[in-house]
């Protein structure tokens, strides 16, 4: 539709009433906002005017108490309407920037007329008036238009099924109040909104989708019956964009009672939480919290050892072939990663109940006061029916027991008279008055006794010297899960015993081996951080967080099995998204989508649902033509019908050859306006070669694991930090048969070439790698040069 068409002028009449009566309403609200800004202003400077301060009696503080109250709740609730009002006038901007993208009319059964229906990322209605001028994309109403073509049409509201005809459906895109795009969709929706949206270039960070949600997407968005929800879907098929759309439909569903607080995203690295944050405010909603795994590890475990990233396991699984210990390695990786090592834990979990149990020692200036066996003696005591964690907490309380029997004891000891003769004259006052204060009853005749005095200091410095000493019994530090873990390690039987449903690997001995000599150098190997984590919340007492309602995690596939129970566990509250592509695992352990199925254990078939996605937005179909013949499986994605230039693979003989040619493509991207291109390299080590040659010539940027910011322009970048992210030109770094080698790399080949949007070079020295060479001949363009 063009602009002369008279609907085109029509429909921008409509949009200049809106827009007229949105700045009308900001007009108003900023004058309302004013008024109460200076009300609080008001309060504020003359708080203490209105408040009667009496403490004479306890009457009088009472009411100063409510006086005081009554003021600062005045002042809190005018702040409150001040900032929700505020909050409520950026969304009104955007709206008034561009109020609405679609509109549905629909004619509900029973009904003569048809009602029009405009979409926008918020509510709008005139103030005293009952009709909404826009209606929030997450309206109920709102899924017609993601749902269904022209034709009959149903949509869920809280109180039933509303069925009838939709008998239009129009999409916009409107900016600075002017309808820039108008199509009327017929059988699909947004397939030339689609086109608009998907072939500009790439901003810095992720977009909301709103406009063009599909269809499967919406089931993602609006799913809030299963506890979990796992989205299987191809590269770029919407699985990161789907899941934070759904963040805001859930607040807009749940407002009233879930906050943005109350949601976690487990993203794959920090560069990536930075590329996803501005999806949720440019809806008008609070980002969710975002963290990744690695940040929860290290908080957990970061005092006790130095533990190895996943980043750095995976450096060495692709650099390290020639070490000694690197079969032993892969093979520990793989095993500690899968739900037989989750079994055996859980199984080791269970002998502990009745034996086997380590505990460290009490001990007070190199003297026991409670030794190990004495604790185990105490632990297989108790009550074999109360789980280890409860019994734990019951030795506990216990030994605290012990402790002041200790401490009594301690007084007439020689330390105390010598720590009492170097006691300086405040510190002496300070005991005696913190002794005052907690026994009332002392008078200063007491204190005069000079036998009742010494007996009041030496209790004083006892109690202060066995402070630490209590402190750690109550973080549970007399039980040994680092012993423990060891030990699953060190005693050859034990493991075995353990392992009767699934066999230990044959490399068990080696693997054990490594294990026990990493644990006494005070390092854990990343694939032990989880499972010693595990081993050690399960003995003492899962620190749960029970605020948390909804866990989504990006990039599922590159989690193990221990890691979800793990998160299962840590959010007893919540429900969980998880979203992955088993084609993009790019770790040496099998992934959690296909192994046996540990996802849908998790929380049962019941209580589980998958959605899967196989439409591939983000790159074009040459792109996607190329990319998907290297997967198992890659006939089912489907490419959305958006064209550009055929990959091309670019052979060259050295390295001089490679730069220059790579430092040419680039600078045509850049010359044919792409905003942002990456050369993706295999390893760290790689990129910064890759960054080396082509610093001096251009404006590149190195992205490391501690490149905590997405940035447009040109990157190097190790292919496991681009998960996730998306350039418009990639330029693959060498793709040579000698540097991705073996087909484990398969997965990380073709994560790192289905991250262009428009463009991908594909450089080799030498001789392509396999993948390549699988790849039909027609699908890309071949160069090669000398
Ligand atoms: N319905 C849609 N409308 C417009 N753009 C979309 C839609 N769905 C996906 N996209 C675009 O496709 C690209 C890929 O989306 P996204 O990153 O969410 O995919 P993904 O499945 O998480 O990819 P990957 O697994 O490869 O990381 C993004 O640019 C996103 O904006």
């Amino acid at each position: 539709m063009d602009q002369a068409d008279p609907q085109w002028k029509e429909e921008q009449a409509r949009a200049d009433r809106v827009t007229e009566s949105i700045k009308r309403t900001i007009g108003r609200l900023e004058n309302e906002i004013g008024a109460v800004r200076s009300e609080a202003h008001e309060i504020r400077k003359h708080f203490w005017d209105e408040v009667t301060v009496n403490f004479s009696t306890f009457d009088d503080i009472q009411e100063t108490y409510f006086s005081m109250k009554q003021q600062a709740d005045l002042l809190a609730e005018r702040e409150r309407t001040e900032r929700h009002s505020a909050e409520y006038v950026d969304k009104l901007k955007r709206l008034a920037d561009s109020p609405y993208f679609g509109r549905i009319d629909f004619r509900e059964q029973g009904e003569r007329k048809a009602e029009s229906i405009y979409l926008g990322i918020a509510s709008y209605r005139e103030e005293g008036s009952d009709e909404f001028l826009v209606y929030d994309w997450r309206a109920p109403v709102s899924s017609l238009y993601y749902d269904y073509p022209p034709g009959p049409a149903e949509y869920e509201t809280p109180s039933g099924v509303v069925s009838g005809e939709l008998e239009l459906k129009r999409q916009f895109i409107i900016k600075g109040g002017r309808i820039r795009y108008m199509f009327d969709t017929g059988v699909t929706i947004g397939d030339e909104l689609l086109q608009q949206v998907l072939s500009r270039t790439s901003d810095s960070a992720m977009r909301s989708i709103v406009a063009t949600i599909q269809r499967e997407q919406n089931r993602i968005i609006r799913n809030d019956r299963s506890r979990m929800l796992i989205v299987q879907g191809a590269a770029g098929s919407g699985k990161t964009s789907a899941a934070l759309q759904r963040v805001a439909y859930l607040l807009y569903r749940y407002r009233g009672t879930l906050s943005s607080d109350q949601m976690v995203l487990f993203s794959p690295n920090p560069m990536f939480n930075s590329y996803v944050s501005s999806v949720l405010p440019e809806l008008g909603e609070a980002n969710m919290i975002q963290t990744t795994f690695q940040d929860y590890l290290e908080l957990r475990l970061g005092k006790q050892f130095r533990v190895e990233d996943a980043y750095d396991q995976l450096e060495y699984v692709l650099t390290r072939e020639g070490d000694a210990c690197y079969k032993t390695r892969l093979a520990a990786i793989r095993f500690k990663s899968s739900s037989g090592y989750l079994a055996l834990i859980q199984a080791y979990l269970r002998s502990l109940e009745t034996s086997g149990m380590m505990f460290r020692p009490v001990k007070f200036r190199g003297r026991t006061i409670v030794s190990a066996s004495a604790i185990a003696e105490k632990f297989y005591g108790l009550d074999r029916s109360i789980r280890l964690a409860n019994r734990i907490e019951l030795v506990k309380e216990w030994l605290l027991e012990q402790v002041k029997a200790f401490e009594q004891a301690q007084k007439s000891e020689a330390w105390v008279e010598e720590e009492m003769q170097y006691m300086n004259r405040t510190d002496y006052q300070r005991a005696y008055a913190k002794l005052r204060a907690k026994r009332r009853h002392l008078t200063r005749a007491t204190f005069d006794d000079a036998e009742a005095e010494r007996d009041l200091l030496a209790e004083a410095i006892v109690n202060t010297e066995l402070k630490p000493v209590r402190a750690r019994i109550r973080v549970l530090r007399f039980v040994d899960a680092k012993g423990l873990y060891r030990r699953l390690h060190a005693d050859p039987d034990l493991a075995a015993s353990l392992a009767q449903d699934a066999p230990l690997p044959e490399e068990w001995p080696a693997i054990a081996e490594l294990t026990v000599r990493m644990i006494d150098e005070g390092r854990l190997l990343y694939e032990d951080a989880t499972p010693f984590l595990y081993l050690n919340e399960r003995l003492k007492g899962f620190r749960v967080n029970t605020n948390v309602r909804h866990v989504l995690i990006d990039e599922v596939q590159d989690y193990t099995p221990f890691q979800l129970e793990f998160l299962k566990w840590l959010f007893p509250r919540a429900r969980m998204t998880a979203l992955g592509d088993m084609n993009q695992s790019i770790h040496a352990q099998d992934s959690v989508l296909e192994e046996g199925d540990p996802l849908t254990r998790l929380y049962g078939p019941e209580q589980t649902e998958w959605i899967r996605l196989t439409r591939s937005y983000r790159s074009t179909r040459e792109i996607v033509e190329f990319t998907r013949a290297m997967i198992e499986g890659g006939s089912e994605i489907e490419p959305f019908n958006r064209s550009g230039e055929k990959p091309s693979v670019l052979i060259v003989h050295d390295k001089e050859t490679l730069h220059r040619r790579i430092g040419e493509s680039l600078e045509r991207f850049m010359r044919e306006g792409y905003e942002s291109a990456a050369v993706i390299c295999r390893t760290a080590a790689e990129s910064e070669e890759a960054y080396a040659a082509l610093a001096d010539k251009l404006p590149v940027r190195l992205v490391t694991k501690h490149t905590p910011q997405f940035e447009k322009g040109i990157c190097v970048i190790p292919a496991y930090l681009a998960k996730g992210v998306e350039f418009d030109a990639v330029l693959i770094y060498n793709a040579s048969e000698d540097v991705y080698a073996r087909e484990s790399e398969r997965r990380l080949f073709y994560t790192a070439c289905t991250r262009a949007m428009h463009a991908l070079h594909v450089f080799a020295v030498g001789r392509p790698c396999r993948f390549l060479a699988e790849v039909p001949a027609e699908t890309y363009r071949l160069e090669q040069f000398v």
